[in-house]
């Protein structure tokens, strides 16, 4: 047999990484995130840092004071060069930041490329077992033209046999080419997961205002008969989170949205949330 590997080797890929997503590394309410905010901002103002997205993710970090380490760094690079290198605030921001985003996006990668060896080495050995059966079959056929014929049941014998190995080899093939295609379904659920992730507000899950802006301007492009935007405001609902608390402030936008998707047509027209929402 040409085939060595057990025919499974395409269902076991690499295990996504446990680093924990960018989304998860900022589970504050309003109020808490306010106070981080507070600390945060002065510590910038002290150290001349411009408050950009980038800075302002380092140093709220650094108030919430639960990587040691990076604040450790960013100690020091304050102490060392009385400012703020940029280069310096990438590297903090990948290490501490991004990792948990660009693990997956590398556990990800090496899925489709473990997957692409995987169908490759197949589609070699598949060719190899070909050749080697296309050598065989001209083999016989000319030993078949010979007018004698010492030893046809031999000949057929053999034959038969390279024909049976083929066939075996075709169908590990099939087999293996199946599993790639669940592990390629797997992969591509995964993928839109990860799309429908960056394009959702977390609270509400309805469109955040990336892609509400996304789908605006595509709409406003291929619309040739006008448009309707219907823009509503939910009332007073800065009294609300005053009087009830913003963790039911939360669930009354949660449930605005879910009202929302349901009750409004699916993509592209799924509203957004600018205002109000967490995004
Ligand atoms: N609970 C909660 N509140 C939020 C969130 N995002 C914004 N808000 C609150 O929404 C309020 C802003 O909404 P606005 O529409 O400007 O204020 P409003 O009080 O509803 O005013 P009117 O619409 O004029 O009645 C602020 O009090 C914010 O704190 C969120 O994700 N959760």
């Amino acid at each position: 047999m040409l085939w060595q590997s057990a025919p499974d080797t395409v269902t076991r890929m690499s295990q996504p990484p446990k680093t924990p997503l960018l989304i998860e590394l900022f589970p504050e309410e309003t109020r808490e995130a306010a106070e981080l905010l507070k600390q945060a901002v002065p510590l910038m103002v002290r150290h001349d840092i411009p408050p950009n997205p980038v800075h302002y993710a380092l140093w709220y970090t650094y108030s919430k004071g639960l990587e040691p380490d990076l604040n450790r760094r960013l100690d020091k690079i304050v102490k060392d060069f009385d400012s703020f290198p940029p280069e310096s605030a990438i590297k903090l921001y990948r290490d501490y930041i991004i990792r948990g985003e660009l693990d997956a996006a590398r556990a990800g990668q090496q899925q489709v490329i473990e997957l692409v060896d995987d169908i490759e080495s197949g589609v070699t050995r598949s060719v190899v077992g070909s050749t080697a059966y296309q050598h065989s079959l001209t083999l016989g056929l000319a030993a078949l033209h010979d007018p004698i014929i010492d030893d046809l049941p031999g000949v057929l014998g053999e034959l038969q046999q390279s024909t049976q190995l083929m066939q075996e080899q075709q169908e590990q093939f099939l087999y293996r080419l199946r599993a790639a295609q669940s592990e390629i379904q797997n992969l591509r659920n995964q993928l839109e997961k990860a799309q429908m992730a960056a394009t959702l507000d977390s609270l509400t899950q309805v469109f955040n205002r990336h892609a509400f802006t996304r789908l605006l301007e595509q709409a406003l492009a291929n619309s040739h008969d006008g448009l309707a935007l219907v823009m509503l405001d939910i009332d007073h609902f800065k009294q609300f989170n005053d009087h009830f608390g913003h963790p039911l402030g939360d669930r009354v936008l949660q449930h605005v949205g879910q009202l929302l998707r349901e009750l409004l047509p699916p993509v592209p027209w799924r509203p957004a949330m600018a205002a109000k929402s967490s995004a």
